[in-house]
């Protein structure tokens, strides 16, 4: 906890209209719309090459737009040098000046980059290492500190300007496994107070989800979605979305449909017309030995849809299929990881992912039925986006 009051900031409201971006015959960004709210953490999300980078830059001033525009608090930021956007920058690999100690690195971009007296930069860098939870380094050169402080003394050297918006290019992407949760937990507190907005790029979707208040997937160099993490995981707008968040990742099976079901290799799904593909998340399906195939599911999985089950959508009705997926299988292997199991099973529709409690136990090779209620299942049609569903089925 800091001291003293912290000398917070409003952050910019930053429009993304139409944003492309060409270098030579690849369209690196291909029309990117985006609004970020003042004050808002934004996780950019997506593969290698998806363009995450590259509107990091334009955002930064670093690059500029082959066409669209960028406004902050609805002024264009065309032509505008970056010094003048009143923007702060860390990135991947940090370059703190290795002859100053973490106070010195603060004050030198304080003073130089805010004009700032030497007194009110001293006493803005200790506010700042005081609120990261580094005061003890402010002495400190950068060859003395482990590879994390170095990364919150970058991270400090950034907030402390106090800039209204905030860009982080996979702030921690060199830090182990531990310290990045540690460290990112920090950095969204800290960002919070400030009020400041940040836009955070990563392809590591458990961060994206951790520190985004939404996030905006990326894919070939157009956001396919932006939206609160629980939206983007429970509403996915399009199959690639749904596939590229969650862990393991949503099972999808591709069909022919008539008649109100999707039928594939195995399989038969509730769905509405112009579908083309079913997906259900692991966590949605239920485990059965193959008698629950006519005497009923077993249902060891320990739930997980209870929320979601008895809205459908759609009725098989007189399809002798009942209301869901149903696939029978034969177990692969069986993962455990912390308090559950995923549970692999092999169906001539493809390979499924089953999340299961970890008391499940289940054996290679043993035969199962695998289900899912219709209220579990997404469909997607013919140019990959997600098909309607009820109202009912919205997350609050
Ligand atoms: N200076 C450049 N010259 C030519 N092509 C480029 C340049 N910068 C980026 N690209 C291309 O633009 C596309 C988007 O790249 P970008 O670095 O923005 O992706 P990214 O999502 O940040 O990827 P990563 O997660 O690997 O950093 C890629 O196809 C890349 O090869």
């Amino acid at each position: 906890m800091p001291a003293s009051p912290v000398t917070a900031t409003s952050g910019a409201r930053i429009e993304a209209v139409g944003i492309g971006r060409d270098f030579g015959s690849v369209h690196a960004l291909a029309g990117v719309d985006l609004a970020i709210e003042a004050g808002e953490i934004v996780a950019l999300l997506g593969p290698s090459g998806s363009g995450k980078s590259t509107l990091l830059r334009i955002l930064a001033g670093l690059d500029a737009p082959t066409s669209g525009d960028l406004r902050f608090d609805g002024d264009s930021q065309l032509g505008v040098p970056p010094h003048r956007r009143d923007v702060s920058m860390v990135f991947q690999h940090f370059a703190l000046y290795p002859h100053l100690s973490a106070t010195d690195n603060l004050v030198l971009a304080l003073r130089y980059g805010r004009g700032m007296s030497k007194a009110a930069a001293r006493e803005r860098a200790a506010e700042t290492l005081r609120m990261l939870g580094i005061a003890d380094l402010a002495r400190r050169r950068p060859a003395q500190m482990s590879g994390g402080q170095r990364q919150r003394v970058a991270i400090g050297r950034a907030l402390a300007t106090r800039a209204r918006v905030v860009l982080l290019d996979e702030p921690m992407s060199g830090l182990d496994a531990k310290l990045r949760v540690e460290l990112r937990v920090e950095i969204v507190g800290l960002l919070r107070q400030l009020g400041t907005t940040a836009v955070f790029v990563t392809h590591d979707q458990a961060e994206a989800m951790a520190v985004g208040d939404r996030v905006a997937v990326m894919n070939r160099g157009a956001v396919e979605q932006i939206g609160t993490p629980d939206e983007i995981y429970d509403l996915p707008a399009t199959r690639f979305v749904a596939t590229f968040v969650g862990s393991p990742p949503m099972n999808v099976f591709e069909g022919t449909w008539a008649d109100g079901i999707l039928r594939g290799p195995g399989f038969s799904a509730p769905a509405p017309a112009a579908a083309v593909a079913v997906g259900v998340r692991p966590e949605h399906l239920r485990l059965g030995d193959s008698a629950a195939a006519t005497s009923g599911t077993r249902s060891p999985s320990g739930g997980g849809i209870g929320a979601r089950a008895g809205v459908g959508v759609g009725t098989a009705a007189g399809t002798g299929v009942g209301d869901g997926f149903r696939v029978k299988g034969h177990v692969v292997v069986a993962e455990r990881l912390g308090a559950e199991r995923t549970v692999y099973v092999r169906s001539a529709a493809g390979t499924l992912g089953v999340r299961v409690a970890a008391q499940v136990r289940v054996a290679p090779d043993e035969p199962v039925t695998v289900t899912a209620p219709a209220s579990a299942l997404l469909c997607f049609g013919p140019d990959g986006r997600s098909l309607p569903i009820p109202p009912a089925r919205q997350p609050s």
